[in-house]
């Protein structure tokens, strides 16, 4: 499989695009003109430097507004391919975009754009280059692959082929099995993009809200399954016009391109089984089974202050580790640890972000297996000395460089080998919480992307629709990422700001990382009344919260009252019952919920976020309260 990616797609100057493009794994690059007239170099010191990186270029364009013209421009139009020619000789690319005509001068009829492509292409041959044409979903006359195939078809002429490119198919809405009957080897070049559902003007659309196959809402594998079954076995080429990739991080873009193409041809290879597609084995995606425990990093003195939370939401100290200063909190099926060592990965994390989640880790079916297809989608590993006789827990790096393990069968006996278990003390302080419902990743609003794809792509889950979640300070949008059966949820909230209660924790945390984690009730009063005995202060929830719950879902009193003096939130939808109850902040914005689900609701009360965050600014200590 041979990966190539437009340099319009990534940020930077055009060295610094080359640079994170060949660190990210690719084999090619199309040169967008703008990028090359934007650099100060010859064509032959520009093909040197992108060779000097490895790379090849795969495509030269755009050449727009050449076929079907009347005199005098179609005249001009080949004098200035014959330009594009000469630099293209200089730069070292053989194939050239032509994309179609959107001129209002342009005459259209298909043996027209065909005569005109038959003579383009024996110019093109008389030097060794390749001309593709490619239809733009907003053509004057063509913007439909079928029709552009028919030009080429016409043309008839070896040095003319198609270029495909799946954001112009898929926003028609062009049925992709159309390419079916296309011959693999007509095709010159695949580009690939896949974009949000928004219902926008299409040129608009596809020159700013492009992102990577598996990052947007297009059947992108559904287009590549139709295309590898023509036999096309050349470049897969990114060619991504997005508004906030053009200022993002060359590098992470770049990796997240190669990932969201390994991703895909996973995908296409497992649908489209007698169809050879190039690309290393790796295990199908992960079926994660639950969160097995969660990790915190923590000094001494902010330890006694965690352990006292732990304590007052119902849980118990019930061991040590053999080796290390971490201790482990239980509840139901629900682990925490507290690490308080002065080395190692925990301790250089407390000290970058405080204390906070370092790790957490996963029940999969197969440790190994999941490191070794997060591997291959580019993600890093994580390795850490362990003791005599301690268990290793393979793992990589996520969210905000936090570590996630993964804890398989192999690994059953993992908190009789690794900890001192002291049991003993659960009757007397449980308070009915049974498992993690999710966990909440905060984040810069425009690293959720990298997010949703890392997770999509190398477990079995989905994500949800993205909501506007509304804090007095600025909009938070909120994604979640879920197995089907709800094992594993972990949402995803980006701050566009810092005024934000995320944007808050993120600034104060120094980095993303997981600012709350959701507990499971099956009973949340009973929960609420046990926590009570605990010593557990919930958050505060303004009255006229509950008044208008009443009114908007027609409550009982009696029940609107019960949530009311419990501070409980409330949402319903057609499937069922959503309960929260909220703890206080802790340290730097962190905090833990509860939650009850009844019926099948799936949501995580979206609704309600408004108001908790309100709440939560209230009781937050005045002087860290941002100024405007
Ligand atoms: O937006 C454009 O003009 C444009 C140009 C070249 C392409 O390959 C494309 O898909 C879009
Ligand atoms: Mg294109």
């Amino acid at each position: 499989m041979k990966t190539s990616i437009a340099t319009v797609s990534i940020s930077g100057d055009l060295r610094e695009k080359l640079a994170a493009i060949s660190a990210a794994g690719f084999d090619g690059i199309e040169i967008f003109e703008n990028d090359f007239l934007a650099f100060d170099g010859s064509p032959r010191d520009v093909g040197a430097m992108i060779r000097d990186a490895g790379l090849e270029i795969t495509l030269f364009q755009p050449f727009r507004d050449f076929e079907g013209m009347p005199e005098p421009h179609r005249a001009r139009a080949f004098d200035r391919a014959e330009r594009k020619f000469d630099l293209m000789q200089e730069l070292g690319t053989d194939l050239m975009l032509v994309c179609s005509n959107v001129s209002p001068v342009s005459l259209g009829g298909i043996n027209r754009a065909a005569d005109d492509f038959a003579e383009l292409g024996a110019r093109a041959a008389a030097r060794g280059l390749r001309v593709g044409y490619e239809a733009l979903a907003w053509g004057r006359h063509v913007n439909d692959h079928r029709d552009a195939w028919e030009v080429v078809r016409r043309a008839d002429h070896p040095n003319v082929g198609l270029i495909l490119d799946s954001f112009h198919t898929l926003a028609r809405k062009t049925d992709v099995d159309t390419i079916r009957a296309i011959p693999g080897d007509r095709i010159f070049i695949v580009q690939l993009a896949d974009a949000p559902l928004i219902d926008m003007d299409l040129l608009y659309w596809s020159r700013h809200f492009r992102n990577m196959p598996g990052e947007g809402d297009l059947a992108v594998t559904d287009f590549m399954r139709a295309v590898a079954a023509t036999g096309y076995d050349g470049v897969l080429s990114l060619e991504i016009f997005n508004d906030q990739f053009r200022g993002g991080s060359p590098k992470s873009i770049a990796v997240d391109g190669h990932r969201s193409l390994v991703y895909l041809m996973d995908q296409v290879r497992r649908r489209e089984p007698d169809v050879r597609i190039p690309l290393p084995e790796m295990p199908d995606r992960i079926e994660a089974q639950g969160i097995e425990f969660v990790e915190f990093a923590a000094d001494e003195a902010e330890a006694e202050e965690l352990a006292r939370l732990f304590a007052s939401l119902g849980f118990v100290e019930a061991g040590r580790h053999v080796s290390k200063d971490v201790t482990l909190w239980r509840q139901g099926g629900i682990n925490l640890l507290i690490n308080t060592e002065r080395e190692g990965f925990a301790h250089s994390s407390y000290l970058v972000h405080g204390t906070s989640v370092c790790a957490i880790g996963l029940r999969v079916a197969d440790a190994a297996a999941t490191v070794a297809r997060a591997r291959a989608l580019g993600a890093d590993t994580f390795d850490q000395p362990v003791g005599p006789g301690e268990l290793a827990i393979p793992a990589i790096r996520g969210v905000g460089g936090g570590v996630m393990h993964f804890v398989d069968e192999k690994l059953a006996g993992l908190w009789e080998t690794d900890f001192r278990l002291t049991g003993g003390g659960k009757a007397a302080a449980d308070a009915g919480l049974v498992s993690i419902d999710h966990l909440a990743q905060t984040m810069n609003y425009e690293e959720m992307l990298t997010w949703t794809l890392f997770y999509t792509s190398i477990f079995a889950t989905a994500k949800t629709p993205m909501v506007d979640v509304v804090d007095p300070a600025g909009l938070v949008r909120s994604q979640a990422i879920e197995t089907a059966d709800g094992a594993l949820r972990i949402t995803l909230n980006g701050a566009e700001n810092r005024r934000t209660l995320a944007g808050r924790f993120i600034a104060e945390s120094f980095g993303s990382a997981v600012q709350h984690v959701a507990f499971e009730s099956r009973d949340i009063f009973a929960t609420a009344a046990a926590l009570k005995a605990c010593g557990f202060k919930a958050l505060e929830i303004s009255r006229n919260y509950y008044d208008d719950l009443e009114a908007r879902f027609g409550l009982d009193p009696d029940f609107a009252d019960r949530l009311r003096a419990e501070n409980i939130l409330y949402d319903r939808d057609g499937e069922g019952e959503y309960f929260q109850l909220y703890g206080p902040n802790y340290g730097e914005g962190f905090f833990f919920e509860i939650v009850e689900r009844r019926g099948g609701y799936r949501g995580y009360g979206a609704a309600n976020a408004q108001f908790r965050i309100a709440a939560q600014k209230r009781h937050l200590r005045p002087e860290t309260v941002p100024r405007r």
